[in-house]
């Protein structure tokens, strides 16, 4: 039997292609993927290569045209979008470049809203997004709007609210893509302390340099994995080698 922690995530034969103006793309052609609980995955690759699509697939924010995906060995085939939306308030946490926060409600209330609609108590919710605020360096924002905070301040409370229900897994999509190099260390440094602390992650990123901080860095190209390495601690992969090792550390 395998000691193997468990998978968090199992994606087989994922196949998606989007149809526009022009000849369709095919974002993701077959993609087999085991994300174990614990790990940090780093999907990287050229723009354009089908990292975001697979990101949503996993998500369940888009439906993929074939395979299947399971979350915690239980099949997704069949949720509808309301289903989806149920269990990725409990089990995914996902930020996204762009912060994606509601804009005319303060930090607090968007901290607290995931776990409000989770069922959490008021009380319950206010106790988890202090903790979470505070823990992100937040503390005296709570009564902030999104607009008056910086972009890596508010992608701190875009994390907060991913996390605020404890997902078993995080999604994150391109988080530092629109960040200051300031933001972006930031924001990684979180990211590698959640890590740290047992949080499964899939990060997507174009940007090698923010792929080593993960554990594992899979190399997406033409809507299909490329490579699959794990890196050893330090940034550089045991099988070949990956430069420019970011300073993460607190
Ligand atoms: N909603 C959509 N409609 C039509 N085509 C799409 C759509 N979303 C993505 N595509 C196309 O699918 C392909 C993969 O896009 P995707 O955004 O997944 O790649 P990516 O690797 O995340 O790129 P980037 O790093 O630039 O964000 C591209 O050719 C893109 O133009």
């Amino acid at each position: 039997m395998s000691d193997s922690p468990a998978p968090v995530l199992h994606a087989e034969g994922l196949v998606k292609t989007h149809y526009g103006e022009g000849a369709p793309a095919h974002a993701v052609r077959g993609v087999d993927l085991c994300v174990r609980q614990g790990e940090f995955v780093a999907v990287t690759g050229p723009s354009g290569a089908g990292k975001s699509t697979l990101l949503h697939l996993l998500g369940g924010l888009q439906r993929p045209d074939g395979g299947s995906i399971r979350l915690d060995g239980e099949r997704t085939d069949a949720w509808s979008e309301a289903r989806w939306a149920v269990e990725r308030r409990k089990r995914i946490g996902i930020v996204f470049q762009f912060f994606n926060l509601v804009s005319n409600l303060s930090v607090a209330d968007n901290v607290e809203l995931p776990a409000l609609l989770a069922g959490c108590t008021p009380k319950q919710a206010r106790t988890e997004r202090e903790q979470l605020l505070g823990e992100l360096g937040l503390g005296g924002k709570e009564r902030s709007m999104p607009g008056e905070l910086s972009g890596g301040e508010q992608q701190r409370v875009a994390l907060a609210r991913a996390l605020v229900n404890h997902p078993p897994l995080l999604l994150a999509d391109e988080p530092a893509g629109s960040l200051d190099s300031k933001g972006t260390r930031e924001v990684m440094r979180l990211l590698s302390r959640f890590h740290q602390r047992g949080q499964t992650i899939v990060l997507v990123t174009h940007d090698a340099r923010l792929a080593s901080a993960a554990d594992r860095v899979i190399s997406f190209f033409d809507g299909r994995i490329a490579d699959d390495a794990e890196l050893d601690g330090t940034g550089a992969s045991r099988k070949g080698g990956i430069s420019g090792v970011l300073e993460l550390r607190d």
